[in-house]
């Protein structure tokens, strides 16, 4: 794979709108796994009169879009065609159909990266997350957001505070990822949190959680230098996971956290079945469970333990109504510092250097600059944002 060259096509000729005339829709894209290519794609037009053209500014990469680059498919979700990776961004609008009123070219917005189809039980129920109809960016057939620009209905674009960069834009949404397990969760003022996982989800729930007015928040993980972050973001306390029985894992957790009997609230944002049964042993009786991480379909559950201390059991998937909002006042208000996650931030012809950056571990968030800034700054420039690869953390980590 070779980025090529960046600038050949500029397609200016299907766009007759100035702010997208001279600019680049190079797009990031899997053909299967561990073969992905740069190509010139044809700019997004508006179709809609409430849509909005938005040049894609950052990009953060998930676990999924690791998991598609190194799998080719995530459950029954195969890419068969080549398919743009990327969900996680934040952009600047340069143009908006005849009926947006709410924004106007040169605001700066997170994306929500899934649209369902507004008419389903579900949809008209207020959980459009679950929508059977879901277009979501890079989930296949569906083509991601680590492209030039994106066409998206204005209501699933959230305009940032001036005091939210386009960088904490991107974050976005893993954040309301984490809000929507943490409503789940109904975490209440004065509860005791453990969350399974310190990776991004789990890092943001113990912050949200917090947020929440939890008092005790206790981040558990095997990588130390990732329960230091919890502890810097959010966590009272962190547990580094051992190679023990779960039971065992419980027990030691509870003692070393003075969680007396339980704790209110378990959240698993690790996917990891290890973890999964020691948090049924973590959790009190009549306690809340929520299931965040996406990992193995099946494993041994202790279905007794459940039983046996009626716990509240519920999944959570995405996010819904009124997530991307809270998630940008949290921002906003300084309750949750996503700053602390970005690793690094690579360039867009770096894309392929970034997933195999992630893939390592040891990173927590790494972001993808969008391609526009190759050819012309003004696009960017005035945001200010504090951008040119900042991988100290990556060196940090390497280092340390
Ligand atoms: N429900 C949703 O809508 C949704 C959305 C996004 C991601 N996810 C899922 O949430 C999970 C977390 O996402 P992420 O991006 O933070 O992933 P991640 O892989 O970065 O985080 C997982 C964390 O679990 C830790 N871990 C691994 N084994 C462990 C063990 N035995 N004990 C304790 N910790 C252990 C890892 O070190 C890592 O820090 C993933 O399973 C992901 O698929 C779910
Ligand atoms: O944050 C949203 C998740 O990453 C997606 O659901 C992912 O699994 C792709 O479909």
């Amino acid at each position: 794979m070779a980025p090529g060259s960046i600038i050949q096509e500029l397609v200016s000729e299907q766009n007759t709108r100035s702010p997208t005339k001279t600019k680049s829709n190079l797009s990031f894209i899997l053909n299967k796994p561990y073969d992905v290519q740069f190509a010139e794609r044809p700019i997004p037009k508006i179709s809609g009169t409430h849509d909005v053209l938005v040049a894609v500014n950052y990009t953060g990469i998930c676990g999924s879009d690791v998991h598609y680059w190194e799998h080719g498919r995530i459950g029954h979700f195969v890419v068969e065609e080549p398919m743009v990776l990327g969900h996680e961004s934040a952009g600047t609008v340069v143009d908006v159909g005849s009926a947006v009123r709410e924004l106007a070219p040169g605001d700066r917005v997170a994306l929500e990266p899934g649209y369902p189809c507004r008419r389903c039980i579900d949809c008209l129920a207020g959980r459009y997350n679950l929508c059977p109809d879901m277009v979501f960016a890079a989930t296949p057939p569906h083509d991601g957001t680590l492209t030039g620009f994106w066409v998206a209905p204005s209501d699933f674009c959230y305009k940032l505070p001036t005091n939210v960069t386009l960088q904490e834009g991107a974050l976005i949404e893993p954040l309301a990822v984490a809000v929507h397990i943490v409503q789940q969760a109904r975490v209440r003022p004065g509860a005791t949190v453990v969350v399974m996982g310190a990776g991004p989800i789990g890092l943001l729930c113990a912050a949200v959680a917090k947020s929440f007015g939890a008092v005790k928040v206790v981040s558990v993980d095997i990588v130390q230098s990732k329960l230091d972050l919890a502890t810097e973001l959010a966590a009272t306390h962190t547990y580094c996971f051992q190679r023990n029985s779960a039971e065992e894992n419980a027990n030691a957790l509870l003692a070393q956290c003075n969680l007396g009997k339980g704790a209110d609230v378990v959240i698993d944002a690790s996917g990891v079945e290890a973890c999964i049964q020691t948090g049924l042993h973590v959790v009190k009786m009549g306690g809340t469970y929520v299931q965040g991480g996406m990992g193995k379909a099946d494993i041994t559950f202790p279905i007794m333990a459940l039983c046996q201390k009626e716990v509240t059991v519920r999944g959570s998937f995405r996010y819904g109504p009124g997530d991307y909002q809270l998630a940008i006042e949290l921002v906003a208000n300084g309750a949750v510092n996503v700053k602390k996650l970005i690793t690094g931030v690579f360039d867009f012809t770096q894309a392929e250097d970034a997933f195999k950056k992630v893939k390592e571990g040891q990173v927590i968030k790494i972001l993808i600059s969008g391609p526009n800034e190759h050819i012309n700054g003004s696009l960017n420039a005035g945001i200010g944002e504090n951008i040119r690869p900042t991988l100290d953390r990556v060196s940090e980590i390497e280092d340390g």
